[in-house]
């Protein structure tokens, strides 16, 4: 017995440190920072920083589990691992953001590196966060490189990165659809979040003629029966320092409707598109969802649906797809973007685009293989959780203990 799974499921080490920062103020704040590594069987050790009121050891420990397992399905050389702090930076200066991602690093910088562990973006860890964890790294070990993805085009960042997580859960729903023979054209998706996933899943929707009916955030959500246009997205993203911008939207323009503290899946709609946070569709939405005549559900987040909703999509036989397998995306293109940084090359946005929809194919194919069931319909999840494994396991196995 070679014990995979038990080697697995306990991460290879858990980092935990103190991160202290001054405000504008010059008031002392101390939060708590980690990185659990989970495995690098497969490559360094790769998944997003998360900063986040809510985040702990034991939400990271889920996240950094899923990450080896969708990170196997790229079929790159990318181990997994997820971090963070339990930062919120809600009402935080510019400076103070700064600030904290240097205290941040001042720590994380022992732990990673090109060659070890790649950290990179997730809720609340963006463009500007990740050139300030970029610099900080930069200016204590003066050197360049790939030790983190999602850089700013200027130094070292990749084409398609910012896009690529809502992008690739489109092209993958695309692609499950006309597997069952149906299309995405015409079909109301119902978006949870407004973050860079739930954003770039809803520009690549709209590109390909289906209604996005909903946008939402902790507080509430933007119903637009008829569906946004690029222009309204264009409208949220230029207004987004705002307080709250999907209301602000609502203000503005007759067709949407404020929901407040409400969430998407009491809508009408056929797809339902969960892009906020783990467990944010829990078995009462799942009824709701599939009361209301939603037959398809793609996870843009990490593990948005609780096992109790999977269980009634199930029932209901709607088309359930994880997370693990349509948000891939991002952490391929971050793979993407370490291949270019190490070669000293920059691929055009055509070429990486073509790339990941072809990524997104390829994983398709796998779970079609390994998902198919007796009667010839396809569990994603089974599919997604026995292509992974099989190739972390035999990584593991061939390495020996
Ligand atoms: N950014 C990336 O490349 C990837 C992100 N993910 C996952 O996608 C999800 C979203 O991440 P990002 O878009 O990057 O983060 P983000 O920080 O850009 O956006 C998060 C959005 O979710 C909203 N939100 C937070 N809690 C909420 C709640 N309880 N109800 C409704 N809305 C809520 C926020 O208002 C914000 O609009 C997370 O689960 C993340 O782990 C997964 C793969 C890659
Ligand atoms: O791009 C990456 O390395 C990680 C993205 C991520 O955090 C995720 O896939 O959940």
């Amino acid at each position: 017995m070679n014990k995979v799974l038990e080697r697995l499921a306990q991460p290879d080490r858990i980092i935990s440190f103190r991160v202290t920062w001054a405000d504008d103020n010059n008031d002392i704040h101390i939060n708590t920072g980690w990185r659990v590594q989970q495995s690098n069987a497969l490559g360094p050790y790769k998944g997003g920083l998360r900063f986040h009121p809510s985040v702990n050891e034991s939400v990271l420990k889920f996240l950094a589990f899923e990450q080896c397992f969708k990170n196997s399905l790229t079929d790159l050389p990318l181990g997994g691992a997820k971090g963070g702090a339990n930062f919120d930076p809600k009402g935080r200066t510019d400076h103070e953001i700064m600030r904290f991602c240097q205290a941040f690093m001042l720590e994380l910088y022992r732990h990673i590196g090109p060659q070890t562990d790649v950290p990179a973006g997730d809720i609340n860890v963006g463009a500007r966060e990740i050139g300030y964890l970029y610099g900080q790294y930069k200016n204590i070990k003066n050197e360049l490189g790939g030790y983190i993805t999602g850089k700013d085009i200027e130094f070292g960042g990749s084409e398609v990165r910012t896009d690529a997580t809502g992008f690739g859960v489109i092209y993958f729903l695309e692609i499950a659809l006309k597997h069952h023979d149906e299309e995405l054209c015409d079909k109301r998706i119902a978006i949870s979040g407004a973050g860079n996933v739930a954003t770039h899943a809803a520009y690549k929707a709209i590109e390909k003629d289906a209604s996005v009916v909903s946008m939402s955030n902790s507080r509430g959500t933007l119903h637009v029966t008829d569906g946004l246009s690029a222009d309204d997205l264009d409208w949220i993203n230029e207004n987004s320092t705002s307080d709250n911008v999907l209301k602000a939207f609502s203000k503005d323009h007759d067709k949407a409707q404020w929901l407040s503290n409400k969430k998407p899946w009491q809508l009408e709609c056929d797809i339902a598109a969960p892009c906020a946070t783990q467990n944010e569709l829990d078995q009462d939405d799942a009824k709701k969802l599939m009361s209301n005549g939603c037959k398809f559900i793609i996870e843009g987040a990490n593990m948005p649906c609780t096992a109790q909703a999977i269980e009634t999509f199930s029932e209901a036989s709607a088309l359930y797809i994880p997370g693990k397998a349509s948000n891939v995306g991002g952490v391929a293109l971050s793979g993407l973007e370490m291949s270019q940084n190490a070669g000293f090359e920059q691929r055009g946005f055509a070429e990486l685009d073509k790339q990941l929809h072809s990524i997104m194919h390829t994983i398709h194919e796998k779970f079609v293989h390994y998902g198919k069931q007796e009667d010839g319909s396809i569990n994603y999840a089974d599919g997604a959780n026995l292509a992974a494994f099989q190739r972390l396991a035999s990584a593991i196995v061939s390495q020996g203990l």
